[in-house]
Order: C-alpha cells, then structure tokens, then sequence
C-alpha cells in the first residue's frame, strides 16, 4: 500500500539546538499514526515541517507522494487539513461565517459548514462571536474547519488537549467515521489513552529521536514481563509467572472455587515511555 508520508533521516536544527535528530517513519493510507512525546520533544516541529510550514535541516520528507515543500502550493493544500494551537480564526465573526468564508476559499457547497459544525457538536453555536467562545469550542471551530473539504490527510497537533470527555468522545468518534471515509491521520498528544483508543500506530519521541515504533497491541506484548494477576475470592492479588507450573496454582485456586478474576499484566504505553526514556509523557 501507498505511504502517504515517508520520512527518512529528518533533521532539523534552531540556531545551536537540535530539534529532530534523524527521525524516520512511514504511514501508509488510512492509517491512524499517533506521534507521542512529551513537551519540547520534537513533535510540533514534525508537523510544520510535513507541512511546508518550516524547511527541515537534513533528511528527505515526501507527503502525498511529493516533497513535503511541495505543500505550500495551492493545489496540494486542498489534500490535507492542519489542527493546531494557532486558530487563525476572524474573531469578530461568527462561528458560522468563519466557516462559510473557508468554505468559498475551498469552493465547497454550502451545506459542507452544518456537515462540519455537527461533526464538532457545535451547530447550536454557529451565531456566536468566536471572540465569545471557550478555549474548547474554538478548538472545536477550528478541528470542524480542517476537515470540512474532507482531506485526505489529516494532521492534529494536541487535538483534545482543551476539551471535556464528553467533546472529547464526540471528536474521536467523528475522526474515526472520517478514518473510515479513507482520512489518514497523523495526530499528536501527550495523552496515552487517547493514543490507545484512536491509533493504529504509535511513534515515541523523546528529545528529538524516534525511541520506539509499532501498534499500541505489539509494543505492550514486546515490552510486557510475561505475568499473569491472579484476583482471589477474599480479595488477595498474587502476581504469577505465565508457565506451565504456576498454571497449577491456578487451578487449584479454581477448582476450590477461589478465583475471582485473572489477568495479563501489560505495561501502559506509559510505562512503556518510561521504560525506554526514564521520563514521562507530560
Ligand atoms: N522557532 C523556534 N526557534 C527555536 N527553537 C525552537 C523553535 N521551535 C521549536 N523550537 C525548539 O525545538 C524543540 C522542539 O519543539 P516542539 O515545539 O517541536 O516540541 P513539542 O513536542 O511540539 O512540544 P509541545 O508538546 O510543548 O508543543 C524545543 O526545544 C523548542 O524549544
């Protein structure tokens, strides 16, 4: 399958710091790629960089088959769709004709702004000033504006870090139903479980470099200790070895009718982080 984004070897340099330190990863069509890190690691930087908004120091970065440079030209600006701290909303206008004026930029019909603002959970809203809005909401204005010519590429930078769970569940189902319309994403977050709920891969970037790649599913079995939590009728926990051996614990405790619950015991993608960098994510 195609990638849509191919990076190798990516550097990038501010004055004497050193953002990105070869960093290299693909994502193919209709993948959902989460790029976690905690502050200050590098994943900003990703995103303007794979989207001409920064010119890299080293390295190759194709996006949609072409240089990412080549995203600055109008045409390949219609393919993808940007989220990120900079809002770049008309403050004194409406929700509502803040969409209407990106839809005439993108000539897209009219009823593309209600599909956008139901998207977002905010039709309701669509008269209110956005100088009046929440930090929420208008992260919501701006998500319902990225996606309103249905790219085919979808960067988010941090896209529910203002948000309740319950805007928080509306979004993710939302880029899911986008995802499925053939949407590749490439989101990042600090958040591990929103990394785990929405994304088919995950990259951790810590201070510049790639430290580990791979589904949520693959890292948690590559990085797991191989024990089993054993949650007895009387409330007692007992950690186990998984083998042949211990499987004899276990059935006796269940042939006495003692077992209550029994689990795997997986690192979180956090602990995982940890493990790797000695560090958080936050
Ligand atoms: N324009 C700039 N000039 C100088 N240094 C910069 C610039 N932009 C980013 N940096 C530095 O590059 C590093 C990576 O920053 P970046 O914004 O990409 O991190 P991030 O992972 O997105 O962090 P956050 O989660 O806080 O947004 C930081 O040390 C930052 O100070």
């Amino acid at each position: 399958m195609m990638n849509v984004i191919d990076v190798q070897h990516l550097q990038k340099s501010f004055q004497k710091e050193e953002a990105l330190q070869d960093v290299s990863f693909s994502i193919k069509k209709g993948e959902i790629f989460g790029f976690l890190g905690p502050s200050g690691s590098g994943k900003t930087t990703t995103i303007k960089i794979l989207t001409a908004q920064l010119t890299r120091s080293g390295g190759s970065v194709f996006v949609l088959g072409q240089d990412a440079e080549e995203m600055k030209k109008t045409e390949n600006r219609a393919r993808f769709g940007i989220l990120t701290d900079n809002s770049g909303l008309y403050s004194r206008l409406s929700v509502e004709e803040n969409l209407l004026l990106y839809s005439k930029l993108y000539n897209l019909p009219t009823s593309s702004v209600k599909e956008a603002l139901d998207f977002v959970n905010l039709y309701k809203d669509r008269k209110k000033k956005v100088s009046k809005l929440s930090k929420g909401m208008t992260q919501r204005v701006t998500l319902a504006r990225s996606i309103m010519h249905k790219p085919e590429l979808l960067f988010l930078d941090e896209p529910t870090s203002a948000l309740d769970p319950v805007n928080t569940h509306h979004i993710y189902n939302g880029l899911r139903k986008l995802n499925e319309i053939g949407t590749t994403i490439f989101l990042t977050t600090h958040d591990m479980s929103e990394a785990e709920t929405l994304c088919n891969r995950v990259a951790f970037l810590h201070k510049g470099k790639i430290r580990a790649i791979g589904s949520p599913q693959d890292l948690k079995k590559q990085f797991s200790d191989d024990t089993i939590t054993v949650e007895l009728v009387d409330g007692s926990e007992h950690c186990i070895e998984n083998n042949r051996k211990e499987a004899k614990k276990v059935y006796e405790w269940m042939n006495q009718g003692l077992l209550s619950r029994i689990y795997r015991n997986e690192p979180t993608l956090g602990d995982i982080f940890m493990q790797l960098t000695g560090s958080d994510l936050i």
